[in-house]
């Protein structure tokens, strides 16, 4: 990893717009000689200091709290200093343009929580926790949050990687004796281990990907055959005429995401094309996304005309095979004969009266506050899924060379493993994608 930086950074830490108070942060080593120049005094560590902030020519731009955390007990592991205000935007801009003129620089995006990884204040999917928590949607999600914040998930991975790489330098021991049977030198050991820790691996990528989803909140796909009223239906969940309907068959061709929100729980409603065969270019490549969006969704709305609900389902079949979770919609139930007997199967449904729509609300509420893992719940990105599973086929390689008593091949297998989990906590990640990560924070974090 690159080197503890050397200059010092300034930015509002605050959210943007008027607030009661706002505050200024400032990290590195001008931070306490910037801050003194700007308050007219000389600040203690880790005392509250009743200020008035002055521009260049000693004019009061306000006046407020200054905090000194010294290096290394603050956020960044360097001195940091928050200057709070009242929440002014234009007071907060000119508190930054005070302190850069005194020397600091302003700070990028994630910059702060940056140097708290650089410093080892905090590791990687920490920091992307401090994220999550700032941008959660609701309170599981945020708990969710600060739980890997705190270290939980992170402590997992610390501990998979370190039975890895015991199991990595005993493979590496017996390669020098390969003159010797594997199981003479405990070669059977040596598999069970692998063994245990391949199932330790397989629950933490299942808890990983049920804290992906809490961060990211419930992906519900509605799909179905052409003109059952899909576009129609996220309109009324919407309650606004989001998409647009048609009595043509074939209307819609792009993804349409609606974010709902319902008794506090955030989710995605995504409409999609009607699933058919044949159709022309636009239409089959509207599908080709239908069912891409349909592969990563946590749960299918599953819309079928009510009076032909056999035809719809039957056509649909091969496609939500993979789909952890369904609700199936019978829409249009206004159509259907007076006194006709209601579906057993799916949920009866009109998006034209609005018939049955409660219904479909609280299942598709229950389906979201599901993905509450329960407790010790922590939250997880795409990016940590993603390293766990290079992780799980790694093993899986290292496991079968060692059957195979190829030991070079198990050793590099193991490796493998071992940097892909370090990716997660930062330990073994290039340069250019910690940047990466840490551009998609905002500013001040
Ligand atoms: N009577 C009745 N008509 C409905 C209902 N829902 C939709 N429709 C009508 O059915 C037709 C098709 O509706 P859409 O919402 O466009 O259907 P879709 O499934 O999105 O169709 P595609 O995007 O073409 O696949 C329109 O004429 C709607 O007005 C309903 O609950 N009752
Ligand atoms: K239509
Ligand atoms: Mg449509």
């Amino acid at each position: 990893m690159t080197p503890p930086p050397t200059d010092t950074i300034v930015a509002i830490a605050t959210g943007p717009g008027a607030g009661g108070i706002g505050v200024v942060r400032l990290s590195g080593p001008a931070a306490v000689r910037i801050a003194n120049a700007v308050c007219d005094r000389r600040l203690r560590a880790r005392h509250a200091h009743h200020v008035r902030f002055r521009d260049e020519a000693g004019v009061v731009i306000d006046d407020g709290i200054a905090l000194w955390f010294a290096a290394p007990a603050s956020y960044t592991g360097e001195d940091v200093v928050e200057l709070q205000a009242h929440g002014s935007p234009p007071v907060l801009r000119q508190l930054v343009a005070r302190c850069r003129a005194l020397g600091a620089r302003d700070a990028r995006p994630g910059e702060f929580s940056e140097r708290a990884c650089l410093n080892g204040r905090l590791d990687l999917a920490q920091a992307e926790a401090v994220a999550d928590l700032i941008a959660a949607s609701d309170a599981r999600a945020a708990r969710a949050a600060r739980r890997s914040l705190e270290g939980e998930f992170s402590a997992r991975v610390d501990a998979l990687a370190a039975t890895l790489l015991a199991i990595r330098i005993h493979v590496e021991a017996a390669i020098d004796f390969a003159d010797e049977p594997l199981d003479t030198l405990g070669g059977e050991a040596l598999r069970q281990r692998l063994d245990e820790g391949r199932a330790q691996l397989q629950a933490l990528l299942a808890a990983a990907e049920r804290g992906r989803r809490l961060r990211d909140g419930l992906h519900a796909v509605i799909v179905g055959p052409p003109n059952a009223g899909k576009s129609s239906l996220l309109n009324a969940m919407a309650g606004s005429e989001r998409a647009i309907v048609t009595e043509l068959a074939g209307t819609t061709r792009d993804l349409l995401h609606e974010t709902l929100r319902i008794d506090g729980v955030e989710l995605t409603l995504v409409d999609t094309a009607g699933l058919r065969e044949g159709g022309d270019a636009i239409e089959r490549e509207g599908m080709r996304r239908a069912r891409a969006e349909l592969a990563r969704a946590d749960l299918a709305v599953v819309v079928v005309d009510a009076r032909e609900p056999a035809a719809g389902l039957r056509a649909l079949a091969g496609d939500l095979e993979a789909v952890p979770q369904q609700i199936r919609v019978h829409n249009k139930s206004d159509l259907l004969p007076a006194g006709s007997l209601p579906a057993t199967d799916g949920l009866a449904v009109s998006a034209r009266t609005g018939a049955g729509l409660d219904a479909l609300h609280v299942r598709l509420r229950n389906a979201a506050a599901g993905l509450d893992a329960g407790e010790g719940a922590f939250s997880a990105r795409a990016r940590h899924v993603e390293a766990l599973r290079r992780t799980a086929v790694a093993c899986h390689d290292a496991a079968g060379a060692l059957q195979a008593e190829q030991l070079d091949l198990a050793a590099e297998a193991l490796r493998l493993a071992h940097d892909a989990l370090g990716e997660i906590t930062g330990r073994t990640l290039p340069d250019d994608l910690l940047g990466h990560i840490f551009a998609s924070f905002c500013i001040g974090k």
